[in-house]
């Protein structure tokens, strides 16, 4: 598997009489390969097992390694081996299943052991922090130790930390510190002289409910019944299983029945959400339904709550798991069930460093641990649709809304040649009116955030482009500013053309803070509440918002995806999509998916309650094959299309990529490595002789300067996974040899999403 380069096992240079313990560490590096070092002083070679953690010089620094193996030999001359500093576990912190679970994500996304393990750990462990549940640290007066001691003489605050310390027989808890007035730079100085000691003790674990249920469940319609039956039947060992249900069909609840079930039999749940669901809806659902000890991992526990959250998972005593793609490596010492709910959102995808895809590694995880996974979702990805024809996942279906609401009706309004007002034709805006007439909600969907995507000299046709991007900088009305929304930079919004000097500066075009002020000027009697990432950076401001639109009063909701999943928005009936097209005439292979889930995840937000939904799409595309079929026969007839089109164009789920992307500072550069790469890649095809696997471009990046960085991309495409995986493995270990590779930052994705 993994190892350091070069034959293991070559004549050692270090002397041959004392047999040497060395230690083989996977390090936070992106180099694929593992450290030679020796054992910490005074470390018995009984005392280290695989997993533990180690401080390791390295370089001028310090690092926290983990120990892969021990062995009695290393490539590395003797003289230059170092010892490692000190030894941070009595027992391994990742319990043997989920070790193993690192190693396959390592080998199969090619990245670093070491890295994938750091992405894998929480922050705290890895920065060497304790591994035992809810401990305490206290400080004891250790044996002997004397007041008197001649090395206090001259140390007053160390006398009198340690006279405070001597009153307290039991220990002062870490926390009491302050409130005692201990300085623990005193203490640190007594304990190095051996007068204190540290006792790490263990709080009392909770006792475990015995009733489950905190809230009555709802009886369950006749295909949520099959669906949970079918579950439940595959319980205690591995199955996995697609819950295709339409919006608001009560997948949740099908999903709560079975955690009632999987903790009744004393297992544990792991659940999956994507980061757009965080919202206190979706967990306030499993708070009040069950009395249950729940883990949270999401990125908003801070570190030491998430580290909490993991210990307690992994020893037993938290009974549900919920976080976002992180969680998935979430150690459990019962595993019963995993749940990913939304199984087709994109946030399930680590886009930076480890690319791995939390639902993909699930199914590895949940065969490895035997137990069943489900996958959820209104519009499911075209890869669990290919997975559950080809009979890999059992189909469960719930085609009906729950409770007796409709789905709703869509309509496409052609806009070709009608004018648009800051992105609003004028039949929208009639159907926006007559629904606030009738008192009912509106939700207008409009993927771009902003005042307007552009800013435009009418003399002479200046155009706001980023000066570090290839792109157009942002409108931002309120701030009085131009925005790149891909790297990030700032300028005010300048008052002449910075061409020409004029002054006729003209925004093209709509974003979501210019639909909202002509909403405001339209219908001024109504209140217009616009949800996106600028208007909801604050917590309270979201769930106000969300207060108001729950007490049922006409009003607007205008906003992003942001908008789109998880909620419930009983009054609204009319959905307006202000823009479909992006998704229909996008180089991406994957925007057409990604638009019909959009569309129908946003559609799903109305006529919850008794009232039916309509959903009005504007497009200049109306008669698309793809946009008829969604809006006529709905997510699964047009899923089908775009999986004959996948099929036919050998794209994925029939076909497997992996990327290599390079960027650097001059122009070319990226290109020169990865044309290299490319050669070398020939050559190891060649060699091993593995066929089907084609090798496309190397190509500039679609947006090929960003941030300030220009890009060009390799594409690996290939009919079975198992060449390309062999290829992959051989071809890294030369690229990171290749000295056009120290001038660019690369990265290799296995499985892309998408290919910017
Ligand atoms: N068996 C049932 N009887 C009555 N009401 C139900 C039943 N199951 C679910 N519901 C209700 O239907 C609504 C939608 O259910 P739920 O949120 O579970 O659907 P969902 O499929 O997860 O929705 P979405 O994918 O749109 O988020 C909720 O208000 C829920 O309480
Ligand atoms: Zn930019």
């Amino acid at each position: 598997m993994l190892r350091s380069r070069g034959p293991l096992w070559s004549p050692r240079v270090s002397d041959a009489h004392s047999p040497d313990v060395i230690l083989r560490l996977a390090l936070p590096s992106p180099l694929r390969r593992l450290f030679d070092y020796r054992a910490p002083p005074g470390v018995a070679r009984a005392q280290l097992q695989p997993g533990m953690r180690l401080r390791v010089p390295f370089g001028r620094r310090e690092l926290i390694g983990i120990l892969i193996e021990v062995s009695d030999r290393s490539e590395v001359p003797a003289a230059k081996l170092k010892p490692a500093l000190e030894l941070l576990d009595a027992r391994a912190p990742l319990p043997p299943a989920l070790f193993k679970l690192c190693l396959w994500t390592a080998q199969y996304y090619q990245h670093s052991l070491g890295d994938t393990l750091s992405w894998a750990l929480p922050v705290l462990l890895r920065q060497g922090e304790p591994a035992e549940a809810r401990q305490e640290r206290f400080w004891h007066l250790a044996a002997g130790a004397s007041l008197d001691d001649p090395r206090l003489a001259r140390a007053p605050r160390q006398r009198q930390a340690l006279a405070t310390i001597a009153q307290h027989p039991h220990g002062v808890a870490q926390q009491l510190l302050s409130q005692l007035q201990l300085n623990r730079d005193s203490l640190e100085l007594l304990r190095e002289k051996g007068l204190v000691h540290i006792e790490v003790r263990r709080h009392a674990s909770s006792e475990r409910p015995t009733r489950w249920l905190a809230q009555p469940e709802l009886p369950l319609n006749p295909e949520q019944s099959a669906a949970a039956e079918a579950v439940r039947a595959g319980f205690g060992r591995f199955h996995a299983f697609l819950l295709a249900g339409v919006t608001g069909s009560g997948k949740t609840e099908v999903y709560l029945q079975l955690i009632r079930e999987t903790l009744e039999a004393g297992k544990q749940a792991l659940v999956l959400i994507p980061e757009i669901n965080l919202g206190p809806q979706t967990l306030a659902r499993f708070e009040k339904r069950f009395n249950a000890r729940i883990a949270l991992l999401h990125s908003n526990v801070n570190d030491r709550e998430r580290l909490d959250a993991w210990l307690a998972a992994r020893d037993g005593e938290a009974d549900i798991i919920i976080g976002t793609r992180s969680a998935l490596f979430t150690p459990m010492q019962r595993p019963g069930l995993i749940i990913i709910d939304e199984e087709h959102d994109a946030s399930y995808k680590q886009q930076e460093g480890l690319r791995y895809h939390a639902r993909d590694l699930a199914l590895v995880r949940a065969r490895q641990d035997n137990v069943p996974i489900l996958l959820g979702s209104a519009t499911p990805s075209l890869e669990s649709l290919h997975n559950a024809h080809n009979g890999r996942y059992a189909l469960l279906k719930l085609t009906q809304r729950a409770g007796g609401a409709q789905q709703p009706r869509f309509l496409r309004l052609d806009v070709k040649s009608r004018p648009l007002d800051s992105g609003l034709s004028g039949p929208m805006q009639q159907a926006i009116a007559q629904t606030l007439a009738a008192g009912q909600q509106v939700l207008v969907f409009l993927n771009r955030r902003g005042f307007a995507p552009t800013l435009l000299c009418h003399d002479c046709g200046w155009l706001s482009g980023c000066p570090r991007c290839d792109a157009r900088m942002t409108v931002h009305q309120r701030s009085n500013e131009l925005r790149c929304h891909h790297c990030g930079h700032v300028e005010a919004r300048p008052h002449s053309c910075p061409k020409c000097q004029r002054l006729d500066l003209r925004p093209v075009g709509a974003g979501t803070e210019r639909a909202e002020e002509r909403l405001g000027i339209l219908f001024p009697d109504y209140p217009v509440l616009r949800v996106d990432r600028d208007s909801t950076s604050r917590k309270e401001a979201m769930a106000q918002l969300f207060a108001t639109i729950q007490r049922g009063e006409p009003c607007i909701l205008i906003g992003t995806q942001m908008l789109a999943k998880g909620h419930h928005f009983p009054r609204v009936t009319l959905v307006a999509i202000l823009d479909a097209d992006g998704g229909l005439f996008s180089a991406d292979f994957r925007a057409s998916e990604r638009m019909a889930q959009l569309i129908v995840q946003v559609a799903g937000r109305a006529g919850r309650a008794e009232e039916p939904g309509k959903v009005i799409i504007q497009t200049h595309l109306a008669e698309h094959p793809l946009l008829v079929q969604l809006t006529e026969q709905g997510y699964f007839a047009f899923a089908e299309q775009a999986l004959a089109e996948r099929r036919s164009a050998g794209l994925p789920p029939f076909a497997h990529l992996a990327l290599l992307r390079a960027e650097a500072h001059k122009p070319g550069q990226a290109e020169g490595f990865l044309d290299q790469a490319c050669s070398l890649a020939e050559r190891l095809l060649d060699e091993r002789r593995l066929g089907g696997i084609e090798l496309l471009g190397p190509v500039p990046a679609p947006m090929e300067r960003r941030a300030g960085r220009y890009r060009a991309q390799l594409l690996l495409q290939a009919s079975a996974r198992a060449p390309l995986h062999r290829l992959l493995g051989a071809w890294l270990l030369e690229l990171e040899q290749l000295p056009s590779g120290r001038a660019v930052r690369w990265s290799l994705d296995v499985d892309p999403i998408d290919l910017f």
